[in-house]
């Protein structure tokens, strides 16, 4: 290294240095109280659950509210998620539940979530990740609810109207999807795998580079990750963390139809989650098959002057053109206007299901 580069930059290091040395001792300070937190709640309710959702986004939203920078506001939350996790599994080591197999964006929504503290549970499909956790087996699954260029992923909203589980959080993630080989090339690919969900975010994409190639769909995109490590004729859709997983080389990266594509994904659990002070809170319902009904059922919403964010129909299955009605409005259930929104909501409904209040992301 240049002599004047290392003399201008050692006095900048040795700064690092002490910074670092101080962050570490507050870390461990921190570290200390959580594991006290454990113990606080392991006297009070030993069977209760370590993971405070409302908690950890206070927290977080209260630093970024004291960030004057240039530590960025992202870089707060990704810092904050990873030593609440650690501190968090000092007290006990939180099981996430999602559909895998290594490398999968539910698993990079579930350590984003909650950090890489975390023992991780890779499940075949969606309907085990929900037994994983109705069981006990986990303390919460992560799965994907919906995405912005395909829209609801039905088999969730459908486990969701059956299960007791109760929605405790949200993550969007942005999803790049990459083509990815053995070799890095296309040569000999005759084949191309990923969730139909996948092929269908990359189908304009794909008609345009390789209409020739037979489309295959897998349960999931790491899975078709998985499949391509072993067969060097089929190429897979997946993240770059599948890529990495399985030891694939990208040709293409974002090769989404959309560039802007992203899939928010639901934290599910056994527990209710308290207010943070910015909730959303998501629910079913269902209306009779007849004039205005939908209208009469959406109308308490409304007149409570509640915010609804998003609305999804789904059919109720029995024939007869009936829905259900997935509903998200702002504000946690125990917030007067919600409250007041909610009774309305269950006297008019011919199906009322409050599948809960969870932090905004
Ligand atoms: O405050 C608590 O209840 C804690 O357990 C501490 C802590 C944290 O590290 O800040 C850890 C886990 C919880 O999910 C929330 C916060």
């Amino acid at each position: 290294m240049d002599k004047n580069l290392q003399a201008s930059l050692t006095p900048l290091r040795e700064v690092i240095d002490a910074i670092d040395k101080e962050i570490l001792s507050l870390l461990n300070q921190r570290a200390r109280t959580a594991q006290q937190v454990g113990e606080v709640k392991e006297a009070f309710d030993a069977a209760g659950p370590v993971l405070k959702p409302e908690r950890e986004a206070t927290l977080i939203r209260h630093l970024q509210s004291l960030n004057q920078g240039p530590f960025t506001q992202e870089g707060i939350e990704s810092v904050w998620r990873e030593i609440i996790s650690v501190c968090r599994g000092l007290e006990r080591t939180l099981i996430v539940a999602y559909l895998g197999p290594q490398g999968s964006f539910s698993e990079q929504a579930a350590l984003e979530q909650f950090g890489h503290s975390v023992q991780k549970m890779p499940c075949a499909n969606f309907d085990e990740v929900f037994r994983a956790v109705e069981s006990g087996q986990a303390d919460i699954g992560m799965v994907p609810v919906e995405n912005s260029t395909e829209g609801a992923v039905s088999r969730t909203l459908d486990l969701l109207l059956n299960s007791s589980l109760k929605v405790m959080g949200e993550r969007s993630l942005s999803i790049q999807h990459c083509l990815m080989t053995q070799s890095g090339t296309m040569d000999g690919i005759t084949t191309v795998m990923a969730h139909p969900q996948a092929l269908a975010q990359c189908q304009a994409w794909l008609g345009r580079h390789y209409p020739q190639l037979s489309r295959d769909a897998a349960s999931s995109n790491a899975e078709a990750a998985r499949v391509a490590a072993e067969n060097a004729k089929v190429a897979a859709i997946a993240g770059a963390a599948a890529a990495e997983a399985w030891n694939l080389k990208v040709v293409a990266p974002g090769i989404q139809d959309d560039p802007h594509n992203r899939t928010r994904f639901l934290v599910v659990g056994a527990d209710d989650v308290a207010p943070s002070g910015h909730d959303k809170t998501s629910l079913i319902l269902a209306v009779p098959n007849r004039a205005g009904a939908v209208y009469d059922m959406l109308e308490p919403i409304a007149r409570n002057g509640v915010s609804m964010s998003r609305l999804e129909s789904r059919p109720a299955r029995t024939g007869q053109w009936e829905y259900y009605f997935y509903v998200d409005i702002l504000g946690h259930q125990s917030d007067p206007a919600v409250k007041a929104t909610l009774v309305d909501l269950k006297k008019r409904a011919a199906f009322f299901k409050v599948l809960g209040s969870y932090p905004v992301q």
